[in-house]
C-alpha cells in the first residue's frame, strides 16, 4: 500500500452540509453474520471505508459470493450482495485476521452455522490491551470448546445449548458474537450485563430479518431463543454517528455552520450535550443535526469521561480533546474503556496545546491558537483528531499514515473540501 498524509491549511470556517455513511462499526459485524445465514443478503448503507473491503475479501476467499452495486455519490456508501451458501468452513489466518477487530465476529457466525471455525487474533486499533476473554466464556458456556494455538483461535462444539451468560465487563464485541453464536443454539441464551450501543440493536434487527429470535437488544437483558434455521435478507446499516459527532467537532472547532445529513441525533446525545455546554447551537431535526458557532465568541472547556451507552463514547474522545485545546479555561479527559487511547497527545503538543496525561486523565489547559506542524496518526480516531487540529491551527499541518482515515471514514478528503476545507492528500 502506497503511504500517503494530509495536507492542511488551518483557519478555515466549515459551511454546508454533509451526508452521513452507513456505520462502521455495524457494518463490520453484519458482514460476518451473513456466514450465519447460509442464504442470499442484501445490506444497503455499506460504507465505502478499507475494513469493509476487506471483511468482504475475506469471505469471498472463503468461498462466499459477493456482488458490490452502486454508490450513493453524496456519502459513499453503497450496496452488496452475499451470498454464503456455497461455504463449508470458517477459516481465516493471520493475514487475513489481523487487519481489522471485527474478524473475530466470523467466531460466533460460524460456529452458530458450521459448530466450528478457526479465526487468528483480530487485529484493530492500538489503544489497549482489548483481551477477548469474555468471547471466549461466552463461547464456552454455550458447549463450545475454545483452543488458542499459534495465535489462532480455534471454536468447536457437538451442539450448542443456550444458556445464562453475565459478561464481566460489558463489552460490544463479546455481546455481539455471543449472540451471532446464539441464534442457533438449542433453546433459550441470556445475555446479561450486555452492552446497548446502537449497532447491538442494528444486528440484532439484521439477525431478526434473517429468522433469528433476538430480543431486548437495546438493553442489558437480550434474550435469544434459538431456532434450526435462518436464512438470507434485507437490510439498512444505521448511520454512522462516530463519523457524524467528529464532523460536529470539527464544525465546533472551525467556528462553522454545519449540517448533518442523514444521522440519528438520539444516538448522539451526550456529544450534543457537551457541545452545547461549550457553546456551541445545535439544532435538532429529525434525520440532521445543524452545528453552528458563534466564532466571536469563542468556546468554554468542559470535562468528558468516556462510558459504554449512551455515555460519551470513547470512539469520540480524541477528536474532541483536539476541540478541548483551544478552548478557554481547563477540561479533563477521563478515558475509562481503552487505557491506550492518549496516543494522539504527543502530536498535538507537537502542535502547541496544553496536555498533561496521568494514567487515564488528561488536563487540558485551553491555548490561544494551535501552530501547524507534521503530525503523525497512530490510530483511526487520532487520525481523524489530528485533522480537526491541523483544521483549527495557524498555518499547514500534515498528518502522516493517513491509512488509519481510510479504516473508518468514507469519502473523508471529499467530504472535508465540499465543506470548504482546505486538504489534500499527497504521497508520503
Ligand atoms: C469494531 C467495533 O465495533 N469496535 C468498537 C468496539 O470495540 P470492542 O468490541 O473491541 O470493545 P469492547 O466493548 O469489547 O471493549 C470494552 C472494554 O472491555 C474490555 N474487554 C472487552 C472484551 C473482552 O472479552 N474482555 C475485556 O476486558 C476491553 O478491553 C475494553 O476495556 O467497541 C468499542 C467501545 O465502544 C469501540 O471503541 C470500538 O470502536
Ligand atoms: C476502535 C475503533 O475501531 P476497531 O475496534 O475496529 O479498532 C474505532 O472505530 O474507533
Amino acid at each position: 500500500m502506497e503511504k500517503e498524509k494530509l495536507v492542511i491549511q488551518g483557519g478555515v470556517r466549515l459551511k454546508g452540509q454533509v451526508d452521513i455513511s452507513g456505520f462502521k462499526n455495524a457494518a463490520v459485524a453484519i458482514i460476518p453474520a451473513t456466514v450465519a445465514a447460509g442464504g442470499p443478503c442484501v445490506i444497503d448503507n455499506l460504507p465505502g471505508i478499507s475494513d469493509i473491503t476487506i471483511l468482504t475479501q475475506i469471505l469471498e476467499d472463503m468461498g462466499a459470493k459477493v456482488e458490490r452495486n452502486g454508490q450513493d455519490p453524496d456519502n459513499g456508501s453503497h450496496s452488496v450482495n452475499i451470498d454464503t451458501t456455497g461455504m463449508t468452513e470458517c477459516y481465516a489466518d493471520h493475514d487475513m485476521a489481523k487487519n481489522l477487530r471485527a474478524s473475530y465476529y466470523l467466531l460466533g457466525a460460524a460456529l452458530g452455522r458450521f459448530k466450528r471455525a478457526k479465526v487468528a487474533y483480530p487485529g484493530g486499533c492500538d489503544i489497549g490491551v482489548r483481551p477477548i476473554d469474555q468471547h471466549i466464556k461466552g463461547f464456552e458456556a454455550l458447549g463450545a470448546k475454545v483452543a488458542i494455538e499459534h495465535g489462532i483461535i480455534s471454536v468447536e462444539a457437538e451442539r450448542l445449548i443456550g444458556t445464562e451468560i453475565y459478561l464481566d465487563v460489558v463489552s460490544v464485541g463479546a455481546t455481539i458474537n455471543i449472540m451471532l453464536a446464539a441464534i442457533r443454539a438449542e433453546g433459550r441464551t441470556v445475555i446479561e450485563n450486555a452492552a446497548k450501543e446502537p449497532h447491538i440493536v442494528d444486528v440484532a434487527n439484521f439477525l431478526n430479518g434473517m429468522g433469528a429470535d433476538v430480543r431486548g437488544a437495546g438493553t442489558d437483558v437480550i434474550k435469544i431463543n434459538g431456532v434450526p434455521e435462518v436464512g438470507g435478507c434485507h437490510h439498512t446499516v444505521i448511520p454512522d454517528q462516530i463519523e457524524a459527532g467528529t464532523y460536529m467537532i470539527a464544525a465546533a472547532a472551525t467556528g462553522g455552520d454545519v449540517v448533518i445529513n442523514k444521522v440519528i441525533p438520539k444516538h448522539l446525545e451526550s456529544v450534543i450535550a457537551k457541545l452545547r455546554e461549550m457553546g456551541v447551537q445545535i439544532t435538532e431535526e429529525d434525520e440532521s443535526l445543524c452545528v453552528r458557532v458563534d466564532a466571536s465568541k469563542g468556546l468554554k472547556n468542559v470535562s468528558i469521561k468516556t462510558l459504554v451507552y449512551p455515555g460519551f463514547p470513547t470512539d469520540l474522545q480524541q477528536p474532541m480533546s483536539s476541540l478541548l485545546t483551544v478552548a478557554k479555561g481547563i477540561g479533563i479527559v477521563t478515558e475509562t474503556i481503552f487505557e491506550g487511547r492518549f496516543k494522539h497527545v504527543e502530536q498535538l503538543k507537537k502542535m502547541g496545546a496544553n496536555i498533561k496525561v496521568e494514567g487515564r486523565m488528561a488536563v487540558i489547559e485551553g491555548v490561544d491558537r494551535l501552530m501547524g506542524a507534521t503530525v503523525t496518526a497512530t490510530d483511526l480516531r487520532a487520525a481523524a483528531s489530528l485533522v480537526i487540529a491541523g483544521l483549527m491551527a495557524e498555518g499547514e499541518t500534515e498528518v502522516e499514515n493517513i491509512f488509519y482515515i481510510d479504516r473508518g471514514y468514507d469519502l473523508f478528503d471529499e467530504k472535508m473540501t465540499r465543506l470548504g476545507a482546505k486538504v489534500h492528500r499527497v504521497k508520503a
